[in-house]
């Protein structure tokens, strides 16, 4: 299958703080990875930056053959999608939310399309119209990777996304991106300090004081 993102020597520092430190990992297409390692080690920076929403202060990230610093961001990020780890929703309904990848894609907005992929997550159509005050969090979480999800970006990058979900949501979650990941062949890169998430993990990268060990 290949390489579908390279990370060559990769540093990122703040002010002389060295967050991280010379990193280098290939990825092959269709890898489902599990980051794990202490809380302040650097992972949820290197998911950013893979993620184009920070720049490396050196070293490069090749998607697909090309820099980062050569695609345009709103088109890279359709294509490397990152859910955050603190989501939130924005506008008034779980519509406005939905609605919103197709907005960023001049696409015209579809309802069917939006209902199905609430049923993924195990949401009923009366989602649409609710409001993002009148749910809860785990449905929030759930609806906010949705956005990620409607339309399939060819790397998923998960920062910590089941945290404080109910042991059934987790499920719900993990089985989805499983599917995804088989189905579709998408490439997962998944931060996770989940006990059984990291039980079950095919593949796993430690990172320690910003450095892969
Ligand atoms: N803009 C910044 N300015 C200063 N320090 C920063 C900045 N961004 C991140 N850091 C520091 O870099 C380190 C790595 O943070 P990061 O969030 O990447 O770690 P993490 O491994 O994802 O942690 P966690 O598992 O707790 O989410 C931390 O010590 C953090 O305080």
């Amino acid at each position: 299958m290949g390489n579908i993102l390279e990370i060559k020597n990769l540093s990122y520092k703040v002010e002389d703080k060295e967050i991280l430190k010379h990193i280098n990992l290939q990825v092959e297409s269709g890898e489902y990875l599990t980051f794990v390692g202490p809380s302040g080690s650097g992972k949820s920076t290197l998911m950013r930056i893979v993620a184009s929403m920070l720049t490396a202060t050196s070293g490069d990230v090749i998607f697909d053959g090309m820099s980062i610093k050569d695609y345009e961001p709103i088109k890279y990020r359709q294509r490397v999608s990152y859910a955050f780890q603190q989501p939130t929703l924005f506008g008034k309904t779980v519509k406005d939310n939905l609605e919103f990848p197709f907005l960023v894609r001049n696409q015209e907005y579809d309802q069917k399309k939006a209902i199905s992929a609430l049923e993924m997550v195990n949401l009923d159509e009366s989602y649409i119209n609710k409001s993002v005050n009148d749910i809860s969090g785990g449905e929030k979480q759930r609806i906010a990777l949705l956005r990620n999800l409607l339309f399939r970006p060819e790397i998923l990058i998960t920062d910590e996304v089941t945290t404080g979900l109910d042991t059934e949501n987790k499920e719900i979650v993990h089985q989805m991106l499983e599917r995804f990941n088989k189905e579709d062949k998408m490439t997962i890169l998944r931060v996770t300090h989940d006990e059984s998430e990291i039980e079950r993990a095919a593949k796993k990268i430690t990172i320690k004081d910003g450095e892969i060990i």
